[in-house]
């Protein structure tokens, strides 16, 4: 039971597919905990302030560093030694593939939101709907309103120019956020990248739903279990644990020289089985290329040709036809919005 070795994550990986038995119990201080299925935990303190928090992690299922990160929260939360103050949804996303050490099992987990899990029947299609499912009935109980949070945790697979990194998702024209913009700085996250499409991702789906200020976090590289540095993922960690304490942010204090700014430029989705980039296997996030140089082929058909100095961010050959190979970012222009 949770409620005795108050370790989700080890209770998960033993679980990876059924609840042995479905949990609710209370805390010393009144914090109503309940686990309703594999990976789900919803959290509620006696007297939350006006915040709902969304926390998500192994949505890609060998993305361990923030796995080991939050399920250190939870143990907090659990053992009484950090105090709840927001309502709090904690999501474990594909449990079978973070038993197996894969990233996905059939098909990629953060491209079936919004209603794309509609057009499958693998077990991550299934997923996605479970997850969307108590999504949605998180921040329609905490009502309209109140603050709505969510960041969906990763880690990247390639060695990245800039380790830590978030995916801002479209905002239809919303202003973008410095206070949100400060917080991710203030836990190491100094790279932003603005989406300006609309996207199946987790991230976009509590961003373009709920209104919710949401985005990918990306904490560092891909590492199996047990072999992340917690050190390089402190400062999120305390940055984490402050908001779900109410506790103040101190983002007065951010340098924000010290934060760079992307627009997405280039989605560039592989479209047959002869894609391939014109660079190596192993080049890092981030690298650029000048104007006029060719990317990527696909089918002897499409050419990808960067049009200004673009860098590259998450370049993977191997994704299935359809899904997105690899994006472009430029420098932030001067007509984005923000507040
Ligand atoms: O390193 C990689 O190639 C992928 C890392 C990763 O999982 N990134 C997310 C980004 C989602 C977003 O664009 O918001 C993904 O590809 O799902
Ligand atoms: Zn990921």
């Amino acid at each position: 039971m949770l409620q005795d070795n108050k370790d989700l994550l080890v209770h998960t990986l033993a679980h990876p597919h059924h609840l042995p038995q479905t949990e609710t119990f209370t805390l010393a201080d009144g914090t109503k905990v309940q686990l309703p299925d594999v990976g789900v935990m919803i959290i509620e303190p006696s007297r939350p302030t006006e915040q709902d928090v969304v926390l998500s992690a192994g949505v890609h299922g060998n993305e361990t560093g923030p796995i080991e990160m939050l399920n250190e929260l939870v143990g907090a939360l659990l053992d009484g030694s950090l105090p709840l103050r927001s309502r709090l949804l904690v999501l474990l996303g594909n449990p079978p593939a973070m038993v197996a050490g894969k990233r996905e099992l059939e098909v990629n987990l953060n491209r079936l939101f919004s209603g794309a899990h509609q057009q499958g029947d693998t077990a991550e299609h299934h997923r996605a709907a479970l997850l969307e499912r108590y999504v949605r009935d998180f921040f329609e109980a905490g009502g309209e309103g109140r603050a709505r949070y969510h960041y969906d945790l990763h880690t990247a697979i390639r060695d990245s120019r800039r380790e830590k990194f978030a995916i801002y998702p479209f905002r239809h024209g919303r202003p973008w956020r410095w206070q949100q913009i400060d917080f991710l700085a203030s836990g190491g996250v100094e790279t932003i990248l603005l989406s300006h499409s609309a996207t199946t991702t987790f991230s976009y789906f509590s961003s373009n739903e709920f209104g919710a200020d949401a985005f990918t976090v990306e904490l560092g590289k891909v590492h199996p279990f047990g072999e992340n540095d917690p050190a390089r993922l402190a400062a999120m960690k305390q940055q984490l644990a402050r908001l779900l304490a109410a506790q103040p942010l101190g983002l007065e204090q951010v340098d924000r020289s010290r934060i760079t700014v992307f627009d997405v430029a280039q989605v560039i989705n592989k479209h047959s089985d002869d894609f391939a980039f014109t660079f190596a296997d192993d080049e890092a996030n981030f690298t650029p290329f000048p104007r006029g140089h060719l990317l990527a082929t696909d089918g002897g058909k499409a050419h990808y040709v960067v049009a200004e100095e673009e860098a590259i961010v998450f370049p993977n050959a191997r994704v299935a036809n359809g899904q997105r190979a690899l994006l472009t970012v430029v420098p932030v222009g001067s007509d984005q919005p923000f507040e």
